[in-house]
């Protein structure tokens, strides 16, 4: 559907070249939804502005259906660009003009009638659920209401992609997911491919079906979302999961409360993790009975990403080094992932 291949982007400023994306090569297919994480200043924004040109590559291809857009003359491109749809942080909306005449805006010259316009719009506020707000202007309107608006006009032409650039950082935590939903439902029902950018992993984690990390320009790790949330690879990947599945305040709260777990230097801490159906819990009775090893799970979280169960388990085990070490290989060999956690920075607190 949309293929991404050598592409760069180069900006030339005063102090200098910024070369704000890297060799990306990214293949997303019709019909998922396609998220991109990064930092701040990693460079999606222009990633994303370089899929319909807004932003013109330095180098590479942008292959849409299997055309090049960025051979295309200016007239051509502007039609093909009627199939891209985009949605902004800041919604981008006409404030002088109604709800209606917003998302009216992109059908001029399309041809239609006035009644066909008419029922058009309806039927695409309706699809958004704001068709009450027709007459209203957007400063009557909230954050959400806004971005409602915005998706009806992105669709106005009938796109077969939605481009979404930081669609919900501007927007509180619930209405985020309502948005969200609506987005899914957009893609399940229209058969719409949405790539989205942000900086929360949360978005990712609710909608995604699949992810790539980029840093400094460049996409440092992809995969479908509940491989990369079960197996992260790069150290940016595993930072935002931590974030998104609040581990740090896991490990603060660890930390903090050490006493009451009573964490000994000795202990081996680990995050045992799951993708399937492999059970977790019972393999951790299983090789506290094999091994002779004392287990206590500290934490526990399972979550479904795009359909697949995802588990992780904080464990602590306590026994001989030699026994813990054969547990752990029974826990890799069984298809989990295991990740030994540094206890020293724990307990050390704790003694201090
Ligand atoms: N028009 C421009 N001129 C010069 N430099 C730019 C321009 N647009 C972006 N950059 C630079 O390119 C790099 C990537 O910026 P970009 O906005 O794509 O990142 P981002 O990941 O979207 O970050 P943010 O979420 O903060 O927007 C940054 O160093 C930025 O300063």
């Amino acid at each position: 559907m949309i293929e991404l291949i050598g592409l760069r982007k180069n900006f030339e400023g005063k102090e200098g070249r910024v070369e704000a994306v890297r060799d990306v090569e990214l293949k997303i297919k019709a019909g998922e939804i396609y998220g991109i994480i990064g930092y701040s200043g990693a460079g999606k924004s222009t990633l994303i502005r370089c899929i319909n040109l807004l932003e013109r590559p330095t180098a590479g291809k942008v292959i849409l259906q299997g055309e090049d857009l960025t051979t295309l003359p200016e007239k051509e491109l502007r039609n093909r660009r009627k199939k891209i749809g985009m949605i902004f942080q800041h919604f981008n909306l006409l404030n002088s003009r109604t709800i209606y005449s917003n998302v009216a805006y992109p059908l001029k010259g399309s041809g239609l009638t006035k009644s066909q316009e008419q029922e058009k719009v309806r039927r695409l506020l309706n699809l958004v659920g704001i068709a009450d707000k027709e007459n209203a202007y957007p400063n009557q309107l909230s954050g959400g209401q806004k971005q409602r608006v915005a998706i009806a006009r992105a669709l106005a032409n009938d796109p077969e992609v939605l481009l979404c650039d930081e669609a919900t950082s501007a927007l509180d935590p619930k209405t985020t997911r309502s948005i969200l939903k609506l987005l899914k439902e957009l893609n399940q029902n229209l058969g719409l491919t949405i790539v989205l950018i942000t900086h929360e992993m949360t978005v990712i984690k609710e909608i995604c079906d699949r992810v790539s990390i980029m840093e400094d320009g460049r996409i440092i790790e992809s995969g479908n979302v509940a491989q990369v949330f079960s197996s992260p690879k790069a150290q940016t990947t595993k930072e935002f999961i931590d974030t998104a599945q609040n581990r740090d305040k896991i490990f603060d709260f660890l930390t903090e409360e050490a006493n009451i777990f009573d964490i000994r230097p000795e202990d081996v801490l680990t995050r045992v993790s799951y993708t399937g159906h492999a059970v977790g819990a019972a393999l951790i009775s299983e090789v506290s009975r094999r091994f002779s090893l004392d287990a206590s799970i500290l934490y526990g979280n399972l979550e479904i990403l795009s359909h697949v169960p995802v588990g992780e388990l904080l464990v602590l085990f306590r026994g001989t080094a030699s026994n813990i070490e054969k547990g752990i290989d029974y826990f890799t060999q069984n298809k989990l992932q295991v990740e030994v956690i540094d206890v020293e920075y724990i307990t050390r607190k704790v003694s201090a």
